[in-house]
């Protein structure tokens, strides 16, 4: 109990420590909701990153923001963005704007020679992230699709368990993502810009490609086909905006793969008003047993991995640092993730980086989906007006 306390603290309120020579220096593109978690904090006890500056269209918010968090630099204004991939002090951008910006931001700033940290999904389509997969490469600069979670050693040690082959040959899995209605409040906001199909909103493209992602990641295999998908809309009925979704899969060797993504899970019993637990675990059933991982999205709140045999005791794990040592117990997946992105920007071989064509791949996925749903895939990103 202490230990978790003490984890809890330190995610919260990370130690800051001095900065070396060779600094990655970040501007955030918004000042978005996600920075603090995604950036801000893990930067603080990473010695070779810092958060220099900080654009956002909206003055007032800018500067308290930056105040808040203790960022140098702001840029405000219609031209904000274009004005912070100018800096010739920042080296990396972070990308947390809404989905259908991503694509043509992280263009502008591999142009402008910057390495390029950008939010999941990386673009609307899986054309858009093959340009931007190439651009960097043809530039030698860092290109990272921030799917936090895989970062995480918690992910790493229940596929290993996986597939070890204790339990034998992989015959399902099943990965959810469902916030019960009572709280999807505190989750998202009525003009949320996950509402809004014309910038790449809908759940599949948020909550959607952490599960399609645990699946794929679990499997080490891509789908072979969407056997059938289901969607329903939004209650206040967006066009296009798909409120949940339900995807079952077909992988090699007739493995299955179930997803569940839901931005709003109803209750259920008398009138539905039972309320549901949040659901975010990825549960794969082997020949001779379960595996299970609790938590998967956010693991280093709390993460159980559960190893049920059909013979045998259950047995359960909880992992928060590499077996090597790399890591500390209290680093959140976005810390991990920020490791990785250094050392790729230094030169140097993180623990675990995907292979580069990896969120073009997910987004020909979540494509199927959509098809198979009924749904138009998303539109292509939004492009810069040439004033900004
Ligand atoms: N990795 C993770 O765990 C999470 C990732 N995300 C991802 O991060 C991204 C941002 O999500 P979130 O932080 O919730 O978003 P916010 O609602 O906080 O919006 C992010 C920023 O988008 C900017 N923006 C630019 N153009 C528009 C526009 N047309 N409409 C609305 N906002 C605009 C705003 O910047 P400005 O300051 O200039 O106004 C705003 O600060 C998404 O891609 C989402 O998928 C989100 C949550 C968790
Ligand atoms: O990345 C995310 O993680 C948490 C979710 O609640 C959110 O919608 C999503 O953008």
């Amino acid at each position: 109990m202490f230990d978790t306390m003490m984890r809890l603290f330190h995610m919260g309120s990370p130690p800051t420590v001095p900065k070396g020579k060779t600094t990655v220096r970040f501007g955030m593109l918004g000042a978005a909701r996600i920075g603090p978690a995604g950036l801000i904090l893990p930067a603080r006890s990473h010695a070779e990153a810092v958060v220099v500056a900080v654009a956002s269209r909206d003055t007032a918010k800018v500067t308290a923001y930056a105040k808040k968090h203790r960022i140098p630099r702001t840029y405000d204004g219609t031209n904000c963005y274009e004005s912070l991939l100018k800096d010739p002090e920042v080296d990396a951008v972070y990308i947390a704007l809404p989905n259908g910006l991503h694509h043509s931001w992280a263009l502008r700033a591999l142009n402008h020679g910057k390495h390029v940290l950008v939010e999941k999904p990386m673009a609307n389509t899986a054309e858009e992230c093959r340009e931007l997969i190439s651009l960097a490469e043809s530039k030698g600069l860092v290109l990272l699709e921030a799917i936090h979670y895989t970062f995480h050693p918690a992910l790493q040690r229940f596929k290993e368990i996986v597939a070890s082959g204790e339990l034998g040959a992989i015959k399902r899995v099943k990965a959810e993502f469902a916030v019960p209605s009572i709280i999807s409040g505190l989750f998202f906001l009525k003009d949320d810009v996950r509402f809004d199909f014309s910038l790449g909103g809908g759940v599949m493209m948020d909550m959607g490609v952490y599960s399609l992602s645990a699946i794929r990641y679990v499997t080490s295999n891509n789908p072979v086909k969407v056997g059938e998908a289901t969607a329903i809309g939004h209650a206040g009925d967006p066009p296009n905006i798909d409120k949940s979704m339900n995807a079952h899969l077909v992988l090699p060797s007739s493995v299955s793969g179930d997803l569940y993504v839901d931005f709003s899970m109803p209750g259920w019993g008398p009138f539905g008003m039972i309320p549901r637990a949040l659901k975010t675990a990825i549960i794969v059933e082997l020949e001779e047993g379960t595996v299970e991982l609790s938590n998967f999205p956010l693991p280093h709140i709390f993460n159980t991995i559960t190893i049920r045999p059909k013979v045998g005791k259950k047995r359960t794990e909880s992992v928060y640092r590499f077996k090597d040592g790399r890591g500390e117990e209290w680093w959140t997946t976005y810390r991990y993730q920020l490791e990785a992105f250094i050392d790729r920007v230094q030169g140097r071989s993180p623990q675990t980086w995907p292979s580069s064509d990896e969120p073009a791949i997910q987004m020909e996925w979540v494509d199927e989906i959509y098809r198979a749903a009924g749904m138009p895939r998303r539109p292509n990103s939004v492009p810069i007006a040439p004033s900004n």
